[in-house]
């Protein structure tokens, strides 16, 4: 069994969950720890305990441990890749770059300890001067989801050490390897005890214990909007700092003067690559009429050619769906879209692997209309749809008619389109002629609306969430 860490001890817990291989799920690939409220409840003690050692360490101190850790990362970047891959289902490449991203995070991190810096002010009052400073918040809650299973923590664990807090992370119940993985090197890297705890478990069990204690300062959560919503309400009934990022439903908007080639590869790289389990995902192509035919084609096309199978295979471009419940869901969205008048233009079938698994072909509807559920919910799967509109100003209002506002994208060869289009997306990130996925790990990163709440995530932005501002006023 792969244990609990818990005030810098490995901890064996009664009850434990198999994981198992997404693409073959006759392959085990361990027994992982499940927490329960008393083992939660001592890993946030522990936590509460490090805060004041640990908040006073040296920038030097800090940065030397999360450089530690970014060596180790990349070191074992095969490793690490091929594990997340087995567990999570996204390709060897991807699973590989996402763990080189998690590394990377770390360096930058690292580095953002020793560049800490306050503000030194004149008062408007005689002989006063004011400072600003940051200060750790204490205990952090860090909750994650199963989709980017390296990377997503490492954009939370990294700061919120960086900025001298201490840590209990949940991982998702679906990817409890890499947190292990993560935590083991965390540990070997020398993160005193106490300053970094994992408990892995049940959300309702481990989530909510996280939720519900005393001496947890502040709380950030990546996931659905449903879980996100209960984490908010317990966050503000203890007057929690919190920071949310939740769902997409992202849309690319492909004009007539649009590069084609390259609409289309950045069309199936946003709504289909890591089997569209991305926040990020292209799930709504807006295409205008004077390319609608061609971009279709060419779109569809490809789409047919794409190869699903088991993650570890060289050839494969796009692995299976996460789990059983993912696929129920993803099938459950082609049924209605079909039901609502979608024209399934591509995929959307089982493919028999080689090995029992959750393997779909990415579905592509056309002839879709903004109104229809599969172009207002959330999927998170591999199916996209097309919406044609007739110019620039339709594309627009169309893009920005959702719930949500993570992410925007324009394939265009107009200046005054793609500025515009920057300009008035009500999307937290927007992307002119690239995927809507694919994020810079030293830049902030979130989104509008329903999709997030609260400080952005990632680059120097990270501080606002993971540190608390302190003006002193001084009298010489
Ligand atoms: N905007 C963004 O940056 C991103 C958003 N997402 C969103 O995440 C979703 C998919 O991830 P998924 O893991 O299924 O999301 P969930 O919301 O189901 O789970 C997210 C995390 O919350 C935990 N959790 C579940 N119930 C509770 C509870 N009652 N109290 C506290 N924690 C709880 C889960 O644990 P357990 O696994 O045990 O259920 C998991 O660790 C999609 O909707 C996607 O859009 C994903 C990645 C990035
Ligand atoms: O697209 C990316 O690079 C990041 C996406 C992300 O955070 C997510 O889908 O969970």
């Amino acid at each position: 069994m792969k244990p609990l860490l818990i005030d810098g001890a490995w901890v064996t817990t009664a009850h434990a969950e198999e994981n198992r291989n997404p693409s073959n799920t006759n392959d085990v690939i361990d027994l992982y720890a499940h927490a329960g409220r008393a083992e939660t409840q001592a890993a946030i003690e522990a936590a509460a305990r490090a805060v004041p050692a640990w908040a006073s360490t040296t920038p030097q101190f800090r940065f030397d441990i999360l450089n530690r850790v970014a060596d180790q990362v990349i070191g074992r970047k095969t490793e690490i890749g091929t594990l997340l891959s087995r567990e999570e289902g996204k390709t060897l490449r991807e699973g590989i770059a996402e763990t080189e991203r998690a590394a990377n995070i770390f360096r930058f991190f690292a580095g953002e300890c020793l560049r800490q810096a306050g503000e030194l002010l004149p008062s408007v009052r005689p002989g006063v001067s004011v400072e600003v400073t940051r200060e750790p918040l204490g205990v952090i809650g860090i909750i994650t989801p199963w989709n980017f299973p390296m990377a997503i923590p490492s954009w939370k664990i990294a700061p919120a050490l960086c900025y001298g807090n201490t840590v209990v992370f949940k991982p998702a119940e679906l990817v409890p390897g890499c947190a292990w993985v993560l935590a083991d090197i965390l540990q070997s890297a020398g993160v005193p005890k106490g300053v970094f705890n994992l408990v892995t478990g049940q959300g309702s069990v481990v989530g909510n214990t996280i939720l519900e204690a005393e001496n947890v300062e502040a709380v950030t959560f990546t996931g659905s909007q449903g879980v996100g919503s209960h984490v908010a309400q317990a966050c503000i009934r203890h007057m929690r700092k919190l920071q949310l990022e939740m769902g997409g439903k992202n849309p690319l908007v492909v004009l007539d003067d649009a590069d084609l080639d390259l609409a289309v590869d950045c069309a199936v790289d946003g709504a289909f690559y890591s089997t569209g389990q991305r926040c990020t995902a292209s799930s709504r192509l807006i295409v205008t009429e004077g390319i609608y035919g061609r971009f279709i084609e060419k779109l569809t096309e490809r789409c047919r050619a794409l190869k699903v199978g088991d993650a570890l295979d060289a050839e494969t471009d796009i692995g299976p769906v996460a789990s059983a419940a993912q696929l129920e869901t993803d099938l459950k969205y082609i049924e209605i879209a079909r039901a609502q008048g979608g024209n399934l233009r591509a995929g959307g079938d089982l493919v028999k692997g080689s090995n029992e698994g959750y393997f779909l072909r990415p579905a592509l509807f056309t002839d879709t209309t903004n109104d229809m559920r599969i172009n207002r919910e959330e999927v998170f799967g591999p199916v996209a749809s097309v919406i044609r509109v007739r110019d620039f100003e339709e594309a627009l209002a169309t893009a920005n008619d959702t719930e949500f506002g993570l992410c925007s994208g324009i394939m265009t060869t107009s200046l005054r389109y793609a500025s515009q289009f920057r300009k008035e997306s009500r999307a937290g990130v927007v992307m002119v002629n690239l995927p809507t996925a694919g994020v810079d790990y030293h830049v902030p990163f979130g989104g509008r609306k329903s999709s997030s709440y609260g400080p952005r995530e990632q680059g120097r932005y990270a501080a606002e969430f993971f540190s608390t501002v302190k003006t002193s006023y001084i009298r010489a």
